[in-house]
């Protein structure tokens, strides 16, 4: 079984007889990619903080790699690595140099810049001056400070905020790479479900400070999944077909509308539609379903 790296109870936080943060219960296994997901203000970037010892909870236990953060804060925060908020840099320095004021408070190994530039892709432009970075190569470069001291968790607060496409598509493809080429349990937040679906393994929806939902993105796919929609080149006997095996079904725009089933009865409907002569073009899923769920969970419709 997986181990936990982080695992809270009861956390709870007040800000002016307000609870920011409300019985939060997060559990993080080991080699995860978490997606903390919640609109503005739900209460993300407070639980954050107090994951990273920056704030105190006003009750509830923290524990860190199996050990609380109250007892053992240093110990625990020399093995996390974090990017809240924008990055801070020298911008009339080049990235090695910005490395390097980092690497010495952290009293890395020197070769670790290099190692942590080519995790981040920035091996090729690290002599340039950082101010003449895209957003997202200032993002990254922030990624890869927070990797310098070797941590086993990263925690990263809303990384793709205000990034174009294919910043955000560089920061998604890198946080992927993390659990499985260099062993980094990462939690990463964000507002958008779309984005935290294309790179989380377990997703934890918070709204107004609790956790709404905490499950895989595969139970979160499969719960949330919508009609499917068959393009086939004979709907009408297509339909009958799926009806005699008790998939039920209509048709729309000479499409083919199914009921949500599993992938497993898909995967035989389909083979019989082949075997019985029929030409399948394309299998939809009709993807609005997904963040109609998420709506209906973050506006108190699931829970
Ligand atoms: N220092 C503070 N003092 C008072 N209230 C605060 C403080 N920090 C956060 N809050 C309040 O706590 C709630 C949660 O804020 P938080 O920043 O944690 O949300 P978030 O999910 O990170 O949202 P965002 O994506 O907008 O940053 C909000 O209502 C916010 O106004």
């Amino acid at each position: 079984m997986k181990s936990t790296v982080i695992k809270t109870t009861g956390l709870r936080k007040v800000y002016r007889g307000r609870a920011a943060v409300e019985h939060l219960e997060l559990n993080i296994g080991r080699g995860e990619i978490y997606g903390f997901l919640g609109p503005n203000g739900a209460g993300k970037t407070t639980t954050i903080r107090m994951l990273l010892g920056l704030i105190k909870p006003t009750s509830g236990r923290i524990e860190i790699f199996g050990q609380e953060l109250r007892k053992h804060r240093l110990q625990i925060l020399r093995k996390v690595g974090s990017l809240v908020e924008s990055p801070s840099y020298y911008g009339h320095l080049n990235a090695v140099d910005n490395l390097e004021a980092i690497r010495r408070i952290l009293d890395a190994p020197k070769s670790r810049i290099a190692e942590v530039l080519d995790i981040v892709s920035l091996t090729g432009e690290e002599k340039r001056p950082v101010k003449g970075f895209s957003l997202g190569m200032k993002q990254r470069l922030g990624i890869a400070a927070a990797l310098l001291g070797s941590p086993e968790l990263l925690i990263l607060d809303e990384p793709t905020n205000g990034l174009d496409p294919s910043g955000i598509q560089e920061i998604r493809s890198l946080i992927k790479r993390l659990p499985a080429e260099h062993g980094i349990t990462v939690l990463v937040s964000s507002h958008l479900l779309s984005e935290i679906e294309q790179m989380a393994d377990t997703v934890g929806i918070i709204r107004q400070g609790k956790m709404v939902y905490q499950d895989t993105i595969a139970h979160l796919q499969e719960q949330a999944a919508g009609d499917l929609r068959l393009a086939v080149s004979e709907p009408e006997a297509a339909l009958e077909l799926a009806k005699r095996r008790g998939c039920g079904g209509s048709l729309q725009e000479s499409r083919v509308i199914l009921p949500r089933m599993s992938d497993a009865r898909v995967a035989l409907l389909i083979k019989e539609l082949v075997e019985n002569g029929h030409a399948v073009y394309r299998v939809e899923e009709r993807r609005q379903s997904l963040e109609q769920f998420f709506l209906q969970v973050v506006e108190g419709g699931v829970s």
